[in-house]
């Protein structure tokens, strides 16, 4: 398969034209895209990730050329200015890789700049999983400029999905929701239907395909649970009153193609439906998430296991609340009290028992506060969706107990969501302070809350 796959790239990849008539050699048949993605497609998993690495490797950037030119831009230095912006142009044409220029022709073919996106996802899986290559980590760094010029927010266009849309795109709406799953068409109709908005972008290259997804409930005040959110049978046909509307809750936002991953175009979004829902609503006055808090329990087992194993027991809760936890699961003091609070936090059995739901709740809120705020991974928020927030700038504002009651809920974060709140005149502070200082801006009551860990945890 290899001298196929090498004679396919040699017959679809076109030598790089020389500087000097770059602009009027006129560009290869569109047959030799059509070819490429062709082949492409045919591929199994395992030939998709030899052909991209012989692609990465032998039609990337022609280095003996490109240190010449860097030589002889050097020499230019004592030149006057054109002769050096010539040497640098030289140079930078000798730096673009030469499946770029075959990158640009399968954009302009049909269906090109999907077969693109579908190709970085690719690209993405064998960078993360398989090999740790150079040239394959240039190639995906090549696809995703190439991607982030073409999605760029003013090409993309705001779609409002209603039940009105056409099936085939609630069908694909209710596929896509990663959040909270959509179980049947009550379900959708009520996602898109009074107090509530469900927005897309879409884009002109990918017709049809909503490339990522956000929903929104419009209330009085911020939600602080998802039942009333997704279950509440609300009339499904009641009549918007306007007055009850003074707050947008993102409920979930999912991007639908891997290979836009970096684009950025979640944060996009959120930013303009805020402006798309300030024009219908001009009172609107407030604007946050209500977001899950995946991850939560499974690192609070690691987290109760590592203070077990340092004999730290005694930190995590206090006196009274060790008692509490003992006598509601009659499990003896210390250690065997901790195994027995992992097993149930496991289990998720501590919720059904009002008293050890009551007992828990200020450990577990300190706890997650301390989870979103202070664990970090290379100096960003740990949990994903905390650190997706804080890079748009949101604040990390409330979190709330007993908000997501259902299994699901209580076994990812033992029922806890958190609203990341949106400032709009502060979101782009914030997300510098975020980005460049690692600052997480947070309310009072996070900053509490963490505040009561770290007492706990110096007792
Ligand atoms: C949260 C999402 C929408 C952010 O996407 P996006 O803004 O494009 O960020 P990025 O992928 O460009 O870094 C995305 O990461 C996603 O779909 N996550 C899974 C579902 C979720 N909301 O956690």
């Amino acid at each position: 398969h290899m001298r196929v796959m090498e004679e396919m790239l040699r017959r679809t990849v076109a030598p790089v034209p020389n500087y000097e008539t770059r602009d009027k050699s006129p560009p290869p048949p569109d047959s030799n895209s059509l070819d490429f993605m062709h082949f492409y497609r045919n591929l199994g998993r395992e030939q998709r990730l030899v052909f991209v690495e012989i692609l990465s490797r032998e039609y990337g950037v022609d280095h003996r050329g490109a240190s010449e030119m860097a030589r002889k831009l050097v020499d230019t230095q004592s030149r006057d200015l054109a002769t050096i912006l010539q040497a640098e142009d030289r140079l930078r044409y000798s730096l673009t890789p030469r499946y770029r220029h075959l990158l640009n022709h399968i954009s302009r073919v049909e269906g090109g700049v999907k077969f693109l996106v579908d190709l970085r996802a690719d690209v993405l899986d064998f960078t993360s999983k398989v090999t740790d290559s150079p040239q394959l980590r240039d190639l995906n760094s090549t696809l995703k400029s190439l991607l982030s010029e073409w999605f760029s927010v003013g090409l993309l266009r705001l779609e409002r999905i209603t039940w009105q849309s056409p099936c085939e795109l609630l069908q694909k709406i209710s596929q896509y929701e990663a959040v909270h799953p959509v179980r049947n068409w009550t379900d959708i109709k009520r996602r898109v239907g009074p107090y509530r908005r469900c927005y897309s972008f879409t884009h002109a290259s990918m017709p049809g395909e909503p490339l990522v997804v956000l929903h929104v409930a419009l209330t009085q005040d911020i939600s602080d649970n998802i039942q009333s959110i997704v279950r509440e049978f609300t009339t499904l046909d009641a009549v918007e009153e306007v007055e009850k509307i003074t707050t947008a809750v993102f409920y979930s936002i999912s991007s639908t193609q891997t290979g836009l991953q970096g684009v950025e175009l979640g944060n996009y979004l959120i930013k303009r439906v805020v402006r798309e829902l300030q024009s219908e609503f001009p009172h609107m006055a407030q604007f946050s998430s209500l977001s899950p808090i995946p991850g939560f329990t499974s690192w609070l087992q690691g987290f109760l296991a590592q203070y077990r194993k340092e004999g730290r027991v005694t930190e995590l809760l206090s006196e009274h609340e060790w008692t509490e936890v003992e006598e509601a699961t009659g499990a003896a003091s210390g250690p065997a009290a901790l195994d027995a609070l992992r097993a149930l936090l496991a289990s998720g059995d501590w919720h059904r028992s009002e008293r050890l739901a009551r007992a828990l709740e200020p450990v577990l809120m300190r706890l997650c506060a301390w989870y979103l705020y202070g664990e970090k991974r290379r100096g960003y928020a740990l949990n994903p969706v905390a650190n997706f927030h804080l890079q748009n700038g949101a604040t990390l504002w409330r979190l709330n107990w007993h908000a997501d009651t259902s299994p699901r809920g209580i076994a990812n974060s033992c029922g806890i969501m958190v609203n990341y709140r949106y400032f709009l005149q502060e979101t782009g502070i914030n997300s510098r302070a975020y980005l460049h200082n690692k600052v997480i801006t947070a309310s009072e009551q996070v900053l509490s809350l963490v505040a009561q860990f770290q007492k706990n945890s110096k007792l």
